[in-house]
């Protein structure tokens, strides 16, 4: 069974104080606090909706509140919060308790919920670059956290593999058949020159521009030799992308990947449909939607192209026939889409189109989970010296020879194949710890450096604190983990099972606003009240039940670490 949280038992009680006062509707806000264990700021509105003086509702709250056993003290504060500080008993009640349990205190809220989580969606023949990395680690993050809370999740890569480009790449292949050379792995190479040529020829010679546009009507109209042309260029990319999420450690796989052209054939109906339900007008030509609210900077309102006027259909339309198809089909009951910030007006317009057209119930949220920019060193957003887009790879591969560095200084013995695996934990965690620990949507400047510092907000840092509890474990071997409920605690000890048993309710942020920076400041906080328990509590040199006590601390110090880094997609070597 899980145990619940501490606050998450006092919200309970105080909700059952104020009932008994006639406050049913009291919402307790439970959290943390510097002056006692825990605070409960509910009285505040409870009493300002019945014109009362919000102390004295709290001086009630507090009289019944001092019954309970587990209430060491409870105080009236500020203009009406109520301080509870909780016994060691209590404390250490709950600790034995979370000891057999191992979920460590995380239900499934999310059982019986189906989201459909839309990232990564590197676009074919293109290198991937950092907005698609934070696309693919947030949303790889929040995938985990969402079915470790018991839900059912989709994974969709929304691969960008349609679109007019194709026919000036098929078109250049054709007329310039290459010996074919093999394939240098893990490289985008011989499909980035591909469009680099392409993109040339079609911008300087107006001919191959016109031969490559009938190449797309090829293509559209299903010509055989150029199905499989395009089929040839979307499997090399798509090995490609398959590499970089296995270097990751992304779970994304084939079965994963429904690129835009999966609905090609959904795109002419629905078009008529939004047209039959005049969600959607003809307007130069062009089937739009138009937003009342939307306009551009001349005042015009700025519509949804659901088909162009040449009949063809792009973007939007695309997106409206997943949408539809993930509600219909796949039974979703909630839509993310990990996509760039500036996007949002995409979304907005792709979701009222939607909702107006009832494929999009009330109760199904749908929600753009928005990031922002990743800088360079210079403030802007990040290029190579050349103005080029950064390769993902490339940063990778950075990392983890910097990590290497790191991790040989530590451990002079490990060498070979060993390094390279602890460098590709420690490099890879580190790129995805520096995206996730920042608000997603705050612009946030890429600093490999910063990002393998052994202090700090790291992900080193953490898989470091994780590493050390594992090494107290393993020196403690034999000694049993067994909660004395009777030993009195020090204060840095409560404060550590004050934070471990916060992880539930941690989770729950993180689901709650699609937040993984959330997990990483517990994470951090975490680990620094580890550290200063660990400096002023003596672990195995202390005997008899408080090292039990304090063993048990360890173990679900390390448990937590461990799990909490897993689902933010990153390795917690046993060593470091
Ligand atoms: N359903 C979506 N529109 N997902 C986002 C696609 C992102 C697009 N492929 C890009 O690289 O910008």
């Amino acid at each position: 069974m899980t145990v619940p949280s501490l606050a998450s038992s006092l919200s309970d009680c105080v909700s059952a104080a104020a009932a008994r006062l006639g406050m049913a509707d009291l919402a307790p806000q439970i959290r943390r606090s510097e002056h006692a264990d825990f605070q409960s700021d509910g009285v505040l509105a409870a009493a300002r909706a019945r014109r009362r003086n919000p102390r004295e509702i709290a001086a009630e709250v507090v009289a019944r509140l001092s019954a309970d056993g587990r209430v060491a003290a409870a105080q009236v504060a500020g203009p009406g919060f109520v301080n509870l500080d909780l016994t060691d008993g209590a404390l250490l009640a709950q600790l034995t308790d979370r000891l057999t349990d191992p979920r460590l205190g995380v239900g499934t809220p999310e059982a019986g919920v189906t989201t459909v989580v839309d990232y990564s969606q590197p676009n074919i023949a293109k290198e991937m670059h950092v907005g698609h990395l934070r696309s693919t680690i947030i949303g790889d993050a929040l995938v985990r956290v969402l079915e470790h809370l018991g839900g059912t999740v989709v994974r969709r890569n929304h691969i960008g593999d349609w679109g007019t480009q194709f026919g000036m790449l098929i078109q250049h292949q054709v007329e310039h058949p290459e010996p074919t050379a093999p394939q240098d792995a893990g490289t985008m190479r011989r499909l980035a020159t591909l469009y680099r040529r392409a993109r040339a020829d079609f911008d300087a010679d107006p001919a191959f521009a016109d031969r490559a546009r009938r190449r797309v009507v090829a293509l559209q109209a299903g010509d055989p030799a150029t199905v499989a042309a395009w089929r040839d260029i979307v499997a090399e990319s798509t090995r490609y992308f398959t590499e970089v999420y296995d270097r990751l450690g992304v779970r994304l796989t084939d079965a994963d990947s429904v690129g835009e052209s999966a609905y090609n054939t959904a795109l002419p109906g629905l078009a008529d449909e939004l047209e039959r339900r005049r969600v959607a007008v003809t307007s130069d030509g062009a089937l739009c939607v138009f937003f009342d609210d939307l306009r551009g900077p001349d005042g015009e309102p700025t519509p949804l192209i659901v088909r162009k006027s040449d009949g063809g259909f792009g973007y939007a339309a695309t997106d409206l026939a997943a949408l539809r198809q993930r509600v219909g089909e796949l039974h979703a009951d909630r839509l993310l889409y990990v996509v760039d910030a500036r996007q949002a007006r995409h979304f907005r317009m792709v979701f009222d189109t939607a909702r107006r057209a009832g494929w999009l119930p009330p109760t199904v949220p749908a929600v753009h989970v928005a990031f922002g920019t990743v800088l360079g060193p210079d403030g802007r957003p990040f290029k190579t010296r050349a103005g080029d887009t950064v390769r993902l790879v490339d940063l990778l591969t950075e990392a983890v020879d910097r990590a290497r560095d790191v991790v040989a200084a530590k451990n002079p013995e490990l060498a070979g194949e060993a390094l390279d695996e602890r460098a590709r934990q420690v490099g890879t965690g580190a790129v995805k710890y520096a995206d996730l620990a920042n608000n997603r949507v705050r612009d946030y400047t890429y600093d490999p450096q910063r990002m393998l510092a052994l202090t700090g907000n790291t992900g080193v840092y953490l898989q470091y604190a994780h590493a050390r509890v594992r090494s107290i474990l393993a020196r403690a071997e034999g000694v049993e983990a067994t909660v004395d409920p009777t030993v009195g605690l020090e204060p840095a000890e409560r404060a550590l099972i004050l934070d471990l048993d916060a992880f539930a309710d941690t989770l729950a942020e993180v689901a709650a606003g699609y937040e993984p920076h959330r997990l990483c400041g517990y994470l951090y906080r975490l680990a620094q009240t580890f550290t200063t328990f660990y400096e002023r509590c003596p672990v195995l040199r202390t005997t008899g039940t408080r090292r039990g006590n304090r063993l048990a601390l360890c173990r679900l110090t390390g448990d937590t670490l461990r799990t909490g880094l897993h689902l933010l997609g990153i390795d917690a070597p046993e060593q470091l």
